[in-house]
């Protein structure tokens, strides 16, 4: 549940303007041949475009999405107490607040360090994640299967962000092959699933922000780059994600077709792995529907000790390094206690 005072409504009241539908590139990650050599070509393409696209052909079994999807779906509908028993910020649940920041949204969300292992530790041992109970109907769900189910779901799509980001380094010509794809890979990278639940939006006309707020649709997540090297998104369909495109348009992302695609991003990290090259694509989630919207973001972040440059081969004949070296570690220190819209990256910019 998300409860918000009148004033914080407010805050997050938009105007109720619906853009236009971008115009998002489709990666199959499964082709072989002179077809994975296009491939590579579309999605250096989509990461210097939008540093966005939409991905098939990733080879994660439905029903494990489908299990996972469910699983959360159950998780947010317990009552209140049984969710804030995992509560904490910035690991558990948490609702309406975003980062320590004062970033309000019409959302309710668990974010969760993962490992490739697939474990799923939470900030304290004195949060455990509640179980939500399997649906009556469901026989073959275990009827406490929310941490599993998270902890398999991340080590799969962490994998899909490995073979993206290997195809990324064969599209880019860059070697060794796992240039990129290492840093997610490693047992010490620094990644983070976030399930996130957007409420259908309230009736604004009742004492809400409709009249004094001026806008019938609500931020859900506020604007903002993802800091990792590359987040892997998927979504049961409801509408609400939006890009900001090279002009500082807002586009809105249509769901796909079939239902079965991810949608990636390209991080900060990334943008900076590669001189600027790629563009960590700005978005954010406008709330103006009466269908729930979840969704399930692996982010894969580099291991905390890493020096982060432009990679060599991305800077030949002499090119000027945009960013200077910094770790991880000192990224996350200076950059993620502020606001979401912030520009964290400035600071590491010659
Ligand atoms: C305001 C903030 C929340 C955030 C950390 C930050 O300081 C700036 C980036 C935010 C973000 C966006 C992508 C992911 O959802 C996230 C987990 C991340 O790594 O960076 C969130 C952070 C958060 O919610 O704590
Ligand atoms: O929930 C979404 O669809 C996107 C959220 C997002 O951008 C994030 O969690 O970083
Ligand atoms: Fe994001």
């Amino acid at each position: 549940m998300v409860v918000l005072a009148k004033g914080e409504l407010e805050q997050i009241a938009l105007p109720a303007v619906q853009p236009p539908a971008a115009d998002v590139r489709a990666i199959d990650l499964s082709a072989t041949g002179p077809a994975r050599a296009a491939a590579g070509r579309a999605l250096v393409a989509a990461c210097e475009e939008h540093g966005f696209f939409r991905l098939t052909g990733h080879g994660v079994a439905p029903g494990l999405v489908r299990a996972a999807e469910a699983a959360a779906a159950r998780f947010f509908a317990l009552p209140q107490p049984d969710k804030e028993a995992a509560a904490g910020l910035p690991l558990g649940y948490a609702s309406k607040r975003i980062g320590s920041g004062g970033d309000l949204g019409w959302i309710e969300y668990l974010l969760l360090s993962v490992t490739p292992s697939g474990a799923v530790p939470l900030a304290s041992s004195s949060s455990p994640l509640p179980c939500a109970p399997a649906a009556a109907t469901s026989a073959t769900t275990p009827s406490c299967p929310l941490r599993e189910l998270l902890g398999e779901y991340s080590a799969e799509v962490r994998r899909v962000a490995c073979a993206v980001l290997e195809l990324m380094a064969e599209g880019l010509g860059v070697a060794p092959a796992d240039a990129l794809t290492r840093l997610v890979a490693r047992e010490d990278s620094d990644s983070m699933l976030r399930v996130n639940h957007y409420p259908p939006r309230p009736e604004l006309g009742v004492g809400g922000g409709g009249g004094s707020g001026g806008g019938q649709n609500l931020t859900g997540f506020g604007e903002h780059t993802d800091p990792q090297i590359i987040s892997v998104l998927r979504s049961n369909g409801a509408p609400g994600l939006e890009i900001s495109l090279s002009d500082g348009a807002w586009a809105s992302v249509p769901h796909d077709g079939d239902g079965d695609s991810f949608f990636v991003n390209v991080g900060d990290t990334l943008q900076v792995l590669t001189n600027g090259r790629f563009r960590s694509v700005k978005h954010r989630v406008v709330v103006n529907s009466e269908r729930s919207r979840v969704s399930m973001i692996f982010f894969g972040g580099p291991p905390p000790g890493e020096r982060l440059a432009p990679l060599p081969a991305l800077l030949a004949d002499g090119g000027r390094s945009r960013y200077r070296e910094f770790t991880w570690k000192e990224y996350k220190g200076s950059g993620c206690r502020g606001r979401l819209a912030d520009d964290r990256l400035c600071r590491f910019e010659n």
